[in-house]
């Protein structure tokens, strides 16, 4: 689906992706993980338009799209959320929705200040597109509460909602599941399976070890900005240079007690 080819990104001297090469494979769960700073937002940045790479390829249907704007990817099906949604907090869910799909949308400003049929039509499909992704995620209920009293759990559902209104092919989710109970992180786990039983490619950063491994189908580890493992759940779970990456030299515990870990001293 996007085959990634050596790619770079230096910020001055420091490279914060190196070389990596990998496949984002269609129809899976594709996951990165990763020590904190290893370049996994980076990486997420190069994919999706957001920034340009110092070098490498990022091949996508046959094209090469490494340096295309973010909203040239969204065009070409590539849609992403963030770590927090910005939401009109004064306006409802589903208004939210609208025009995030707005923007995205082909009318310009002459057909604004004229009103015409096509704008009339788009408005029409914007809201049609706005109300499917919400029920797709699960929060038609919530379609005219103020986005600003929505619990994080449905902020997120709700981000997930903003890329599905864009008719994706591929959705990049970065930490879909951070700052919600382990019990609403189950919730979203089900949606993100129900994404790609759908016929979506997803990508996604996350930090829930545990979630990870009952979710991805296949996971990419970065250290350092340099890919050092990937594989299936239980070939990362055993990996000795991902254990060493998250352990330093301390082989005890696996990948998940780690985190686990670090997450209850934080
Ligand atoms: N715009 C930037 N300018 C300079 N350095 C940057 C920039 N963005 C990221 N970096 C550096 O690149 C490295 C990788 O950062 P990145 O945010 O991609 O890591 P990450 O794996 O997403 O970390 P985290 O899990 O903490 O979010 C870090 O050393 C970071 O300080």
């Amino acid at each position: 689906m996007l085959e990634i080819q050596q790619l770079t990104k230096r910020f001055g001297g420091l490279a914060a992706v190196r070389e990596v090469s990998t496949t984002v494979e269609a129809g899976k769960i594709n996951a990165i993980i990763g020590p904190n700073g290893a370049g996994k937002t980076t990486f997420f940045n190069l994919i999706s338009g957001a920034l340009a790479p110092s070098s490498g390829r990022i091949v996508y249907e046959g094209r090469d799209v490494a340096g295309l704007r973010a909203d040239q990817m969204a065009a070409l099906g590539v849609a992403r959320t963030f770590q927090t949604t910005a939401l009109f907090d004064r306006a409802t869910v589903l208004d939210n929705l609208i025009v995030g799909h707005r923007l995205r949308t082909r009318s310009g400003l002459w057909d604004v200040l004229v009103r015409t049929r096509r704008l009339h039509e788009e408005e029409k499909r914007c809201r049609r597109k706005a109300e499917e992704a919400l029920e797709f995620v699960g929060l038609s209920h919530a379609a005219h509460r103020m986005a600003g009293d929505i619990s994080q759990e449905e902020r997120k559902r709700v981000a997930f909602a903003l890329a599905l209104a864009t008719e994706p092919k591929v959705v990049l989710l970065d930490e879909p599941a951070g700052g919600v109970n382990p019990e609403e992180t189950v919730g979203l786990a089900a949606l993100i399976r129900k994404m790609r039983d759908s016929g979506l490619t997803v990508c996604l950063i996350e930090h829930k070890m545990d979630m990870i491994m009952n979710l991805a189908d296949k996971i990419m580890v970065l250290n350092y900005g340099e890919k050092i493992a990937e594989g299936s759940p239980a070939e990362i779970r055993s990996n000795p240079q991902v254990i060493e990456a998250y352990l330093g030299s301390d082989g005890a515990h696996d990948v998940q007690d780690t985190k686990e870990a670090a997450d209850a001293a934080a």
